[in-house]
């Protein structure tokens, strides 16, 4: 980069046409501005107030290429501290007159009346100030672009607001910290690596840009940084980042569900129009017995197997018009295979068998009990032994709630294992009390149907009657046969038949409480697992407290309610080939409040006695019955009821 004569130029010319001049007037302010009787070495000092920051910058890059080429230049050199800045730059060479600023301002004007070139003119001088214009042509065009030396404009990337008009009219021009030259050495220094500049940190983006956030749409694009006027010639430009990323698909995460919505609201719409409420079952077919002989496969899981319906599979309507129905429509189907039995009292959902294993209650005794007398033992067992038909829950006419509490309080518990070896064993003992009738004894007996033991009834008193020696001896031997045969169920019946209390005249009352309490104490201890007792009594006041403490759980057995009475007036009067109109018996029902279970069907007794139909020559009639309920009444008083109740409260385990 030389400079020849033939480029140069008038000075006066050079700053118009190489600066990036906005304004030729100078404000109020920069006038003021002016060093006394320096207008002419500073007339332009204004105008680099108005210039840009890249014009600026890019000036003094020119500025020390003109160094550098002093320094390359084959002329004799001065001395580097020759070209001292306030001799050179005030266009006095010696001018000792110091810039009053920390860092020397641009007096351009004289820097150019300094320029040695400008006298000289010799071919191959050294890049003086004046050769700028040549030094624009020369330099290639991409290094220079777009600076106001050699650029087709100036500074087309800044906005208006760096263009000098921001400048407030009361704006003092800081000529000597408007733009500090850099110094020279950090020119000449390597350039740094590439995307790392002064603020480098802030620019140093990867060349591949952010990495899109998950989760997140794109990342707005960053702000684009100024092009760095403050960098070297040889500095790369920060990379751009990536153009935005096109916007994100809609999320497809719901592609499903909206696949589906639209599947299932047209299934939805046909399954309400055909079948209604009931679209979300549908007839399942009866399916062939497992191999074991249950009535469904161990892998069958699915909900309400017992009423028959299950909840709509998928694919079961089909299923069941086309491989089942063979197109007949559901609601013609009739009634489901695995429909709920008719309960011939109320609807207590029909228990299964009980379970081959019985947990914890069936421990076989391998050997007969020890100081029993074989003979009584045999009696017993012979005497004692219920073979009647097995009870079930249907059986018992309402009691609803008292038959919930004696299967989730003694059935499961006394079915279901024990969950760990120490935990504490379920009841073994049960007092049934309430008005005579009532069901004690049938509920007795569907415990032990339930539990799948052996029954042995006893009598209080039967027990007492021959008196308090043979009494013992009967009772220890009916413990000793339940425990032969666990599991077993012992139902002692009119149990306060064998306390003190009792008034009736019979001398072993009260004489049998201490057996009893043993035989409850061994019978039904820790060595007795299989027996279960179960004690009624229509006196529940008669016990005593160490007898009530022997029965872990009392529940009261009320008097059959309307709807059960009609129960169970239907059966006792359709075994004699009765039939009742709804209204005769709703009468009958309404007749019949207070009768217990026993005396209703005493009360079919009369009537059958009394219409003289021994051999059910004809059907009984409702006048039959009326004419019975002259004769049969209830015996539990209300003060009885209510003193059943009140016992309830206080010792009764409620239900
Ligand atoms: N809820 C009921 N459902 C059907 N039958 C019943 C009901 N209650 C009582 N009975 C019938 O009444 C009769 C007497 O019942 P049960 O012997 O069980 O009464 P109880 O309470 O034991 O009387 P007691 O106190 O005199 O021993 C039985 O034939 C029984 O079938
Ligand atoms: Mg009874």
């Amino acid at each position: 980069m030389h400079w020849t004569p033939e480029h140069a130029q008038p000075l006066n010319q050079w700053p118009e046409q190489h600066l990036d001049v906005s304004s030729t007037t100078p404000s109020p302010a920069h006038k003021l501005e002016l060093p006394p009787g320096g207008r002419q070495r500073c007339h332009y000092a204004w105008a680099h107030d108005d210039i840009s920051a890249l014009t600026a910058s890019n000036l003094l890059k020119r500025y020390a290429e003109k160094y550098s080429g002093v320094l390359d230049s084959p002329y004799e050199r001065p001395a580097l501290g020759g070209y001292g800045d306030a001799a050179f730059l005030n266009g006095a060479k010696g001018d000792p007159e110091p810039w009053p600023g920390p860092e020397p301002p641009y007096p351009l004007a004289s820097l150019h009346e300094g320029l040695p070139g400008t006298k000289s003119g010799s071919g191959g001088g050294s890049g003086g100030l004046g050769g700028s214009p040549v030094l624009a042509g020369n330099l290639p065009e991409p290094l220079y672009a777009g600076n106001a030396c050699g650029g087709p404009s100036a500074a087309p990337e800044y906005g208006a607001g760096y263009g000098g008009g921001y400048l407030a009219p009361g704006y003092c021009a800081q000529t000597g910290t408007a733009l500090p030259p850099p110094p020279p050495a950090a020119l000449l220094q390597p350039p740094p690596p590439p995307g790392y500049g002064p603020s480098g940190p802030l620019y140093n983006y990867p060349a591949g840009g952010y990495p899109a956030q998950p989760g997140y749409g794109a990342l707005p694009p960053p702000p684009a940084p100024p092009p760095a006027p403050y960098l070297t010639s040889g500095l790369a430009a920060p990379t751009p980042l990536p153009a935005p990323a096109p916007p994100r698909p809609a999320p497809t995460s719901y592609s499903f569900q909206a696949a589906e919505a639209g599947v299932s609201l047209k299934r939805k719409a046909a399954d309400e129009g055909a079948e209604g409420r009931y679209r979300k079952y549908v007839y399942e077919p009866a399916k062939a017995p497992a191999a074991d002989g249950a009535s469904y496969p161990a892998t069958d899981n699915g909900e309400c197997r017992g009423n028959g319906f299950r909840p709509k599979p998928p694919g079961a309507a089909e299923e069941a018009s086309g491989k089942y129905g063979g197109g007949v429509p559901l609601k013609v189907l009739g009634s489901p295979v695995y429909g709920p039995q008719l309960e011939p009292f109320e609807k207590f959902p029909e228990r299964a068998p009980a379970p081959a294993t019985r947990g914890g209650f069936a421990v076989p005794s391998a050997e007969p009990p020890k100081g029993v007398d074989p003979g009584a033992l045999e009696l017993v067992t012979s005497k004692m032994l219920d073979c009647g038909p097995p009870v079930q829950w249907a059986d018992v006419a309402g009691q609803g709630a008292l038959k919930a509490a004696l299967e989730e309080e003694l059935v499961w518990p006394l079915l279901r294992p024990p969950a760990y070896p120490g935990s504490p064993r379920p009841p073994r003992t049960v007092l049934l009390f309430g008005p005579r009738g009532a069901g004690k004894a049938l509920l007795g007996r569907c415990l032990a149907t339930q539990l799948g033991a052996t029954l042995l009834r006893l009598r209080g008193a039967t027990l007492a009657a021959p008196g308090a020696a043979e009494g013992a001896h009967l009772l220890q031997a009916a413990f000793a046969a339940a425990r032969c045969r666990p599991p077993s169920v012992l139902l002692i019946s009119e149990l306060d038949a064998l306390l003190p209390a009792r008034d009736d005249g019979i001398a072993a009352a009260g004489a049998l409480q201490a057996p009893l309490l043993a035989c409850l104490d061994g019978g039904c201890g820790a060595g007795a697992d299989g027996v279960l007792v179960v004690g009624t009594t229509s006196r529940p006041a008669a016990l005593d407290e160490a007898t009530r403490r022997r029965f872990a759980l009392r529940f009261y057995v009320a008097l059959p309610d309307g709807p059960a009475r009609g129960q169970i007036l239907q059966r006792a009067l359709a075994q004699q080939g009765c039939a009742l109109n709804e209204r005769e018996l709703a009468a009958l029902v309404q007749g019949t409040q207070g009768f217990s279970g026993g005396e209703l069907g005493q009360l079919c007794q009369q009537a059958a006695a009394g219409a003289g139909l021994p051999g059910l020559q004809r059907p009984l009639s409702y006048k039959d019955l009326e004419a019975a309920l002259a004769k049969v009444g209830p015996r539990a008083s209300p003060k009885d009821l209510d003193s059943y109740v009140e016992w309830d409260k206080m010792y009764g385990s409620g239900h």
